[in-house]
């Protein structure tokens, strides 16, 4: 075929015009019989490949957790719910596994490159995208981004854009004689719409079987597409159609299921000279999202549809389990070929990593690896030139039947009355001769499919019946193995039981050992402590006591003093008065004799007046000395009673303060101790529970941990009790050697008070001599 004719040139040269019906045809011929492989005649399983999305914007603000991981080595996904616990962990295998950072070009050429060359073959092979809405179908299926101006693809175009250019790079480098066509459908609340058809053309379209059950869509528009170019035109035009609406979990999320099929029909001469037409096909289908209708935040109209997207999934669901119940919804119709049908089938299965969604990531997980075991067995469309001539030709016929019925339907177009009349002639010949031939070629096809698959039933019912008989052996003797784990297990679960009590029994005792050791040492400490916190109050009141008896002692010593100074004094005030009265009689002794002897009067009178005043003077000296001793007496005295009582009230300041620390020591202690045994009794109960479920092992490491706790406890207390003793005695010494200063400093007033009495006494006396010898000199 010349590529560079015009679409409708196109149409014409092959008579491949674009219909619906012809499809059906096509796929109703039976494949030459080189073109299955032994492997396809067997079967082949849906091949299911995982695509895990990076978190997206919101995800990663609000730093959702990550409970996917991918494992692309291994092809594994394991699902972690629950942090703590790996046995929670469910791993999934799978034929693919892409993680978040895959790329769309990586995805395409590990997948869908690869089926690009048996479609060109003559295969059908069908790609659809399954998850949860937002989890990225779209993206993997259509992808996003314009091609770029150098011919490149954009990095997000998805697989659509990619396998129309795969194509037809194939095809131009291979110079292959080839028609392209491509047809765009949504399945919106169970309505067939074509996204390809303008919009005057739009209507609900109906999904019609032929004879032999092949399913197609009558009245569905196919685009011819010379150039992969216009892929993003014709995907923009379909895709801006499609029903969408903003959920909680996707901006722009499909409403509905879209297949975007890819017809290659590819002209061939085969070795015995007849002309072949390879007719193959690639379905890439996007489904609506899996979700439960609240997680979407689907509400009135929205749930009404994700109730019916759930119907088709459901159905579909029940296809994949059980490959019947074929009949209930459109989507499982039409796919019904590609899920255990003659089409290859990859399903990737996208999922979110986000711990919000990880409910519904499990069950497309689970859904996914169930699509794993269906069996396709797929047949290429290859047929013989002519005979797709002349379907081709009746299928022309017949659209153009269609197309003349509709015309006068809708726009009542005038046909004269003889050329209508020979027209519904021809007509009716040649609806004869095409049931005739169509019949014959039923006929044909359908004695060839009987007899195939006779066959195939055959084989395969010999095939299960061996299988079944592998089964039943395996089943018998896993059942025999079983039995014999489980008496086993038995067993041992008995002997564990057994030893599981003993040991119970042990720790129960151990541990009420242990409780009674520790009220002993809780009982030993409080009294040990009692006793000591007595004796340092008895201490104290002792102190107090001496100090008391110290204080009068000191208060009497004082009292002495100062009674022996007042004493001092007395006598000196004595002793003067005694002087002065002897004085003045001998004055008047001396008047009288001087009023006898006259003559000697004057002299003597002189030599008296002197003695009187050196007399007189040295008494004025006397009393002025006794005055200042006493005066100083007084003031020694004055100032040792101020420092004792300065003495006496730092020792009861220190006595409170010492009271004081006693009493906080008392509070400490007893805190210290109710903490401890709350401690004690907290960390028993624990260490009781985790004991009674562990073994001896780890009694021992219990018994060991608590001894060292009470060796700790104890040593704490012993130590703080230490710390305080040698606090007070260090009180006591402080306070013992402020005692020693002070009598130190009484005696040293006591000495100088007793020099001064000395000193004050032998001037009395010096006085007293002197008087006495002035005396005597008289
Ligand atoms: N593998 C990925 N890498 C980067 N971004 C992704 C990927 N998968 C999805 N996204 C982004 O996540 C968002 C949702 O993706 P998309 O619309 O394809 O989801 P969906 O499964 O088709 O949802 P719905 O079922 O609601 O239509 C888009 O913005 C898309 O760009």
């Amino acid at each position: 075929m010349d590529n560079s004719r015009t679409k409708q040139q196109r149409k014409g040269s092959l008579c491949l015009t674009p219909s619906s019906m012809s499809r059906t045809l096509w796929s109703s011929e039976s494949p030459t019989r080189d073109s299955q492989s032994s492997d396809d005649r067997k079967g082949v399983n849906v091949q299911v490949v995982l695509r895990c999305r990076p978190l997206n914007e919101d995800e990663k603000k609000t730093r959702t957790n990550q409970v996917i991981s991918c494992d692309e080595l291994n092809q594994q996904v394991t699902a972690t719910p629950n942090n703590s616990n790996k046995l929670m962990d469910r791993t999934f295998v799978f034929d693919k596994v892409f993680g978040p950072t895959s790329q769309q070009k990586e995805l395409y050429d590990d997948v869908v490159g690869p089926t690009i060359n048996e479609v060109l073959e003559g295969y059908s092979w069908t790609i659809f995208a399954y998850g949860q809405t937002g989890t990225g179908k779209t993206y993997t299926m259509e992808g996003e981004g314009r091609k770029e101006k150098n011919g490149q693809f954009h990095k997000n175009a998805g697989v659509i854009p990619r396998a129309v250019q795969h194509i037809f790079d194939i095809l131009e480098s291979k110079k292959a004689d080839y028609s392209v066509k491509v047809t765009f459908l949504e399945l919106y609340n169970e309505e067939i719409t074509d996204l390809l058809a303008s919009d005057e053309k739009k209507r609900p379209l109906v999904l019609m079987e032929d004879g032999k059950g092949f399913v197609f869509v009558r009245g569905l528009e196919e685009e011819i597409v010379s150039t992969a170019n216009e892929i993003y035109t014709i995907l923009e035009k379909g895709s801006s159609k499609k029903h969408t609406a903003e959920t909680l979990l996707n901006k722009q999320s499909n409403r509905s299921h879209s297949i975007f099929s890819i017809t290659i029909q590819i002209k061939e001469s085969s070795s015995d000279g007849s002309e072949l037409i390879k007719c193959g096909k690639l379905n890439l289908v996007d489904l609506a999202g899996s979700e439960n209708i609240l997680r979407s935040g689907a509400r009135e109209i929205r749930a009404r549809e994700a109730g019916e997207i759930n119907k088709s999934l459901l159905t579909l669901g029940r296809v994949i389990n059980a490959l019947a119940d074929n009949s209930e919804s459109k989507l499982t119709r039409l796919l019904r070929d590609s899920l255990g049908g003659k089409t290859k089938t990859c399903m990737i299965a996208t999922i979110s990593p986000s711990v919000l969604s990880l409910e519904e990531t499990l069950g497309t997980l689970d859904y996914a690896f169930r699509a794993k075991s269906i069996k396709n067995t797929p047949e290429a469309n290859r047929k013989v030139m002519k005979s797709a001539l002349v379907i081709e030709l009746y299928s022309q016929i017949d659209r153009l039947k269609q197309e003349l019925h509709e015309t006068r339907d809708t726009n009542g177009v005038y046909v004269p009355r003889d050329d209508y009349q020979s027209e519904e002639t021809n007509k009716k010949q040649l609806m004869e001769l095409q049931e005739l031939y169509l019949y014959q070629q039923q006929l044909t096809v359908d004695l060839k499919d009987q007899l195939e698959s006779t066959k195939r039933d055959l084989n395969m019912t010999g095939q299960s019946l061996l299988n079944l008989e592998n089964q039943y052996q395996r089943a018998k003797d896993m059942i025999e193995e079983k039995e014999n784990m489980i008496s086993n297990l038995l067993c041992s679960g008995k002997e564990l039981t057994e030893t599981a009590i003993e040991l119970r029994s042990d720790l129960e005792g151990a541990a009420s050992d242990i409780s009674t050791l520790f009220d002993t040492i809780g009982l030993l400490i409080q009294d040990s402590i009692q006793s000591s916190f007595t004796s340092k109050a008895e201490a104290i009141a002792e102190l107090t006591k001496q100090m008391e008896k110290l204080k009068g002692l000191y208060g009497s010593g004082i009292k002495h003093l100062d009674d022996s100074a007042e004493e001092l004094y007395e006598n000196s005030r004595l002793t003067l008065r005694s002087l002065s009265s002897e004085l003045s009689t001998s004055s008047t002794y001396i008047m009288n004799l001087v009023g006898n002897t006259s003559s000697d009067a004057v002299t003597i009178s002189n030599g008296l007046k002197s003695s009187l005043n050196y007399l007189s003077s040295t008494i004025a000296a006397f009393i002025q000395q006794e005055e200042e001793n006493r005066g100083r007496t007084y003031q020694t005295s004055k100032s040792i009673s101020e420092s004792f009582l300065n003495f006496s009230k730092n020792l009861n300041v220190y006595i409170s303060k010492l009271r004081l620390m006693e009493e906080d020591s008392q509070t400490i202690t007893n805190q210290k101790l109710s903490a401890f045994t709350k401690k004690f009794e907290e960390f028993s109960v624990g260490e009781e529970r985790l004991l009674l479920g562990k073994i001896a092992e780890l009694l021992a490491n219990s018994t060991s941990r608590k001894k060292n706790l009470i060796q700790a406890a104890v040593d704490d207390v012993l130590e703080s009790n230490c710390k305080r003793t040698n606090k007070i005695n260090q009180e006591i010494s402080d306070m013992q050697s402020f005692n020693a200063d002070a009598e130190e400093t009484l005696k040293n007033h006591i000495e100088k008070t007793e020099s001064n009495y000395v000193a004050n006494t032998a001037a009395i006396e010096a006085g007293k001599g002197t008087i006495e010898d002035g005396l005597q000199s008289w």
